[in-house]
C-alpha cells in the first residue's frame, strides 16, 4: 500500500466541509480516527502505524462530518506535538500550525453537538493548546486553556455520572419489572396449579359420591333381593307345595293366634275338618298324579268358597281345614254344606273317568273361650269321622255329637245315625 510521507502528513490541509448537522445530534466518528487518537497517547507513538492510519483517512473518498473533520485537526495538532518532540521530523516545522490547526478546528464547534464537544477526544485540543502555550512561556493563556479543558471536563464527567445514573435507573427499573412480571408470572403459575387441583380435588369428589351412591344402590337392591328371597322362603315354609294353601305350619300359627284372640271377644271361630271320601281308591285306579291333580281341584275348589277373613289349609293327604272367624255353629254348617255339595257336583271326567267325588266335613266351633285350637280341631277330627261313619258324603256338627252324647247318657239310649248328620 502506498504510505504518504511524513512531510506529507504533516503538511496535508483539512478541507473543511460545510455539513448540515443539528446541533444537538452527537455525530458518527469513523473508527479510524478514534484508533489514531488512542495511538498517539502513549508517550512513544507507533510512526508507521500513525502514518498508516492518516494515509488511509486522506485516501478516503467518504466525507467527513464536522465532528471527525474536528477530531482529524486534533490528530494533525497532535502529530505535530508529538512528531517534533520526538526530534523525527524536519526542524522547520512552523509551531504556529498547531494554532492554527486549533483554531480551525474551535471554529467547528458551532456544528458540534455540546455533549460530543465535551467528550475527551475533542477536550483535547485545550490540553494541546495548553501544552503549547506553556512551551512557548505563555502561561497566562496555558492556564486559560487548561482551566476551559477542567470546566468542560467537569460537565462531561458529570453529563457521564447522571447517564450512567439514568442507566443504574433504567437496568434497574428493568430488573424491577422483570421481578415483578416473574413473580406474577409464579403467581399465576401457582393459581392454575391451585385450579388444576380444585378440579381434580372435585372429580375425585365426584368420584367418590358416584362410588358412595352406586355402592348404597347395590346394597339396597341386595337388601330388597334378601327381603324378597326370605320373604318367598317363609312364604313356602307356610304353603304347601302341591295345592298352593296354607299349610299345616300356617294352619297351627294362625289357629293357635285365632282361638287366643276368640278367647277374648264374644263372636265365635268355628273349624271345618275336610276329608275327601274314598281317596285311595282314586290312586290306586287312576294312579298319584290323578290323585295330585284331584287335590289341586278340590283345594281350588273350597278356597273360592272362603271369605277374606278366613284361612284354608291343607292338614296333610287328602285332609284339609278351615278357619272361619266369626262364623257361629249355623253359618259353620252352611258354609260346609256348600262345600260339601260344590264337591260334589263337580265333574272330574276331565281327568279320570270317575266323574263324581265327595267329601266327609267335620264342623266345631269354639263354645268354650278356655279352649285350645288341638282341642277345637280334635272336635272337628271326631265330627268328621262320625260324618264318615255315618256313610260319607255329609256335614256333621261336633256340638250335636256332644250333646247327643249328653242326652245318650241321660235317657242311657243308642243315639241314632240321623242325629248327627245335617
Ligand atoms: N296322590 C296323593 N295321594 C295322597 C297324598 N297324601 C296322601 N295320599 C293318599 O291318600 C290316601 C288316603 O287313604 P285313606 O287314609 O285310606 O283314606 P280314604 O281312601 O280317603 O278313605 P276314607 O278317608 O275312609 O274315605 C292314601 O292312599 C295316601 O297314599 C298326596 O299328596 N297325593
Amino acid at each position: 500500500s502506498e504510505t504518504p510521507s511524513a512531510e506529507a502528513i504533516k503538511n496535508k490541509t483539512v478541507v473543511i466541509k460545510s455539513v448540515q448537522t443539528p446541533v444537538t445530534q452527537v455525530l458518527p466518528i469513523n473508527p479510524d480516527l478514534t484508533e489514531l487518537l488512542v495511538q498517539l497517547k502513549p508517550s512513544t507513538v507507533d510512526r508507521h502505524r500513525v502514518e498508516g492510519l492518516l494515509a488511509k483517512l486522506t485516501l478516503s473518498k467518504a466525507p467527513l462530518n464536522a465532528a471527525e473533520q474536528y477530531l482529524l485537526l486534533v490528530v494533525q495538532a497532535l502529530v505535530k506535538e508529538k512528531l517534533e518532540s520526538t526530534a523525527i521530523v524536519n526542524q522547520d516545522i512552523n509551531k504556529s500550525n498547531v494554532v492554527e490547526l486549533l483554531a480551525q478546528a474551535e471554529k467547528l464547534s458551532g456544528q458540534i453537538a455540546e455533549e460530543q464537544l465535551v467528550q475527551p477526544d475533542f477536550l483535547q485540543l485545550h490540553l494541546i493548546l495548553a501544552a503549547h502555550f506553556e512551551n512557548q512561556g505563555n502561561y497566562e493563556s496555558a492556564y486559560l486553556e487548561k482551566k476551559y479543558y477542567l470546566k468542560k471536563y467537569h460537565i462531561y464527567r458529570k453529563n457521564k455520572r447522571l447517564a450512567m445514573i439514568a442507566s443504574l435507573e433504567k437496568s434497574f427499573e428493568m430488573q424491577d419489572k422483570k421481578a415483578t412480571n416473574a413473580l406474577l408470572k409464579s403467581q399465576n403459575e401457582l393459581k392454575f396449579r391451585r385450579v388444576a387441583e380444585v378440579k381434580e380435588e372435585q372429580a375425585i369428589q365426584q368420584y367418590n359420591f358416584t362410588l358412595i351412591i352406586g355402592t348404597a344402590i347395590v346394597f339396597i337392591l341386595l337388601f330388597f333381593r334378601q327381603l324378597r328371597v326370605r320373604n318367598k322362603l317363609i312364604r313356602l315354609t307356610l304353603t304347601d307345595a302341591l295345592t298352593g294353601v296354607a299349610n299345616r305350619n300356617a294352619l297351627f300359627e294362625s289357629g293357635n293366634s285365632m282361638v287366643k284372640r276368640f278367647s277374648d271377644q264374644p263372636e265365635e271361630l268355628s273349624v271345618l275338618l275336610l276329608d275327601l271320601d274314598n281317596f285311595k281308591n282314586i290312586n290306586d285306579a287312576y294312579g298319584h298324579n290323578v290323585g295330585d291333580k284331584v287335590l289341586m281341584i278340590v283345594a281350588r275348589l273350597v278356597k273360592e268358597t272362603m271369605r277374606s277373613r278366613d284361612l284354608f289349609a291343607r292338614l296333610g293327604g287328602e285332609e284339609f281345614v278351615a278357619l272361619l272367624p266369626y262364623a257361629d255353629i249355623h253359618k259353620a254348617k252352611a258354609i260346609a254344606m256348600h262345600i260339601n255339595e260344590k264337591i260334589a257336583q263337580f265333574n272330574f271326567s276331565l281327568i279320570m273317568s270317575q266323574r263324581q267325588l265327595t267329601m266327609s266335613i267335620g264342623v266345631a266351633t269354639m263354645n268354650n273361650k278356655e279352649m285350645k285350637f288341638d282341642e277345637l280341631l280334635h272336635c272337628a277330627d271326631l265330627a268328621m269321622y262320625q260324618a264318615k261313619e255315618q256313610g260319607r258324603n255329609s256335614v256333621v256338627c261336633y256340638q250335636h255329637i256332644a250333646e247327643s252324647q249328653e242326652r245318650r247318657a241321660d235317657t242311657n239310649t243308642a243315639p241314632l245315625d240321623s242325629e248327627w248328620e245335617f
